[in-house]
């Protein structure tokens, strides 16, 4: 096959519906798969575990009547004694990493403030009952994406986690994913993948618990089925397809930013990678070393690649760093990274951002595996809203009230003008009532 060729486009010279379709990436994917992934959904809520069973033959390739929905304990077992002994520590090195990090995000259970004398305010902090953990498969193997969501859920303290994850065509659970699981303190495994995993988590099956909120990534099948099942259930970061800026000026080296370009785009055809800079001479060479570099890599990666930098990718450059700046901030990208003379004081400009990489050395690929803070992350431009997955996406919390007489008094009449301009007769009359018994006892 030919080589990729990659054009450097002017972000000035791009039309409006060129510029549109940079900044929507995958959500375009997502949209269109919504109506295919709906009847999918449809069934397992009305044919729990026998569409399970049927979907994993269909779409994985996979024949899971013999040995069941769950993983048992017996599997657990054999994946930890087949799986070689420097990827058992690789995975226990970023286990530790990444519960370092998420134990400062553990909060106090209860903050108490007294608003005034007698009116005694609190936020108390609770786990949520049961949430399911979404771990893909497929394009990757994701024991990473394990840990990074079952280490804040543990910290978190939820009683009920149950993982779903695609299975293989032999029907197992890819052992690293089971590893990390033990490792983290999870034995509730399912295979299951794709919307039907996530319709099993929303609605319950014969084996599948029936969850209140699903954290976890995917591809857009996953992400267009937790769309269908969002009035039912927390479907908490939208987490799709993975994305990438790479921030860069004429300091960057070509070779480094070349290769840091493609790292999230090999995830999938339908990922996003886009270098911006001011540099036009960067722009060039970082094209030349993509268009060759691409035809090292291994398929299906290669493919991938080929597709992002025809497709939602590419190479912007922008007529200053001010506009560099605004393009990230528009975009709003799931990882970031900035090569630039001082990247640090560019860091303190973007606003927008899930994940951001400071300087040549923080490549991506440390802060996907090892180097601490979660990466589970929004997509899609949810970056403007949406943080990393972290131990209060497993917490919700209450507000507990009490009012002591002397609060009372100091409330009642101003909340009683406020209830009358509303127009709220009951609201008020709950209040003059207790005033009028107060007086007469
Ligand atoms: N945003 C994040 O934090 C983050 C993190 C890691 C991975 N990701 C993304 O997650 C995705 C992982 O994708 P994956 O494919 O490896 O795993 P996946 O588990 O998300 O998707 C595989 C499942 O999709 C379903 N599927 C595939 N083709 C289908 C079809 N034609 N019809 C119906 N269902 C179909 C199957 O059930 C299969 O089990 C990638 O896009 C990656 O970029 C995102
Ligand atoms: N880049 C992904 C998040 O978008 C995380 C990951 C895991 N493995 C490889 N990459
Ligand atoms: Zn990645």
């Amino acid at each position: 096959m030919s080589t990729t060729k990659i054009e450097p486009k002017r972000w000035d010279a791009l039309s409006d519906p060129e510029r549109a379709r940079i900044m929507a990436r995958s959500q375009i994917d997502i949209e269109s798969l919504v109506a295919q992934a709906r009847p999918i959904v449809q069934a397992v809520e009305q044919e729990g575990d026998a569409a399970l069973i049927r979907y994993a033959r269909e779409l994985d390739q996979a024949d899971i009547s013999s040995r069941g929905i769950a993983v048992s304990p017996a599997e657990f077992d054999q994946a930890e004694a087949d799986l070689p002994r420097t990827l058992r520590e690789a995975i226990d090195f970023s286990i530790e990493n990444i519960r370092r990090f998420h134990q400062a995000q553990v909060e106090r259970a209860m903050i108490t403030v007294e608003v005034r004398p007698g009116i005694i305010a609190s936020e108390r902090s609770t786990p949520i009952e049961k949430v399911g953990l979404y771990v893909p498969s497929g394009r990757g193997s994701f024991p990473s994406m394990l840990y990074m969501l079952a280490v804040p859920a543990v910290l978190a303290e939820v009683p009920l986690l149950a993982v779903t994850t695609p299975p293989r065509p032999d029907g197992s659970v890819d052992p690293a994913v089971l590893y990390a699981a033990r490792r983290c303190g999870l034995e509730r495994v399912y295979r299951a993948g794709g919307a039907q995993a996530v319709a099993a988590l929303a609605y319950g099956t014969e084996t599948v618990p029936a969850v209140h909120k699903i954290v976890g990534p995917g591809s857009a099948w996953v992400a267009a089925a937790k769309r269908i099942v969002a009035d039912r259930v927390d479907v908490g970061v939208p987490a799709g397809p993975s994305e990438s800026i790479v921030l860069a000026d004429e300091s960057a080296r070509a070779w480094k930013v070349s290769l840091d370009l493609m790292i999230e785009a090999e995830h999938g055809s339908d990922s996003s990678a886009l270098l911006v800079t001011p540099s036009e001479r960067l722009a060039r060479e970082v094209a030349d070393q993509v268009s060759s570099l691409i035809d090292q890599v291994p398929e299906p990666r290669k493919t991938f690649l080929r597709d992002v930098f025809t497709g939602y990718g590419g190479i912007i450059v922008a007529a200053d760093e001010d506009q560099a700046v605004e393009i990230v901030n528009d975009f709003a990208p799931e990882h970031l990274l900035i090569t630039c003379e001082d990247s640090r004081a560019l860091a303190s400009r973007i606003t927008n951002a899930s994940e951001i990489l400071i300087g040549e050395h923080s490549a991506f690929s440390l802060a996907n595996y090892a180097a601490g803070p979660n990466a589970v992350l929004p997509t899609g431009g949810w970056a403007r809203t949406f943080g990393p997955v972290s131990v209060r996406d497993f917490r919700k919390s209450s507000s507990l009230i009490e009012i002591t007489p002397r609060g009372y008094q100091t409330m009642k009449d101003h909340v009683i003008t406020l209830a009358d301009s509303e127009g709220f007769y009951t609201h008020a009359m709950a209040l003059r009532r207790r005033d009028e018994d107060t007086a007469s006892s």
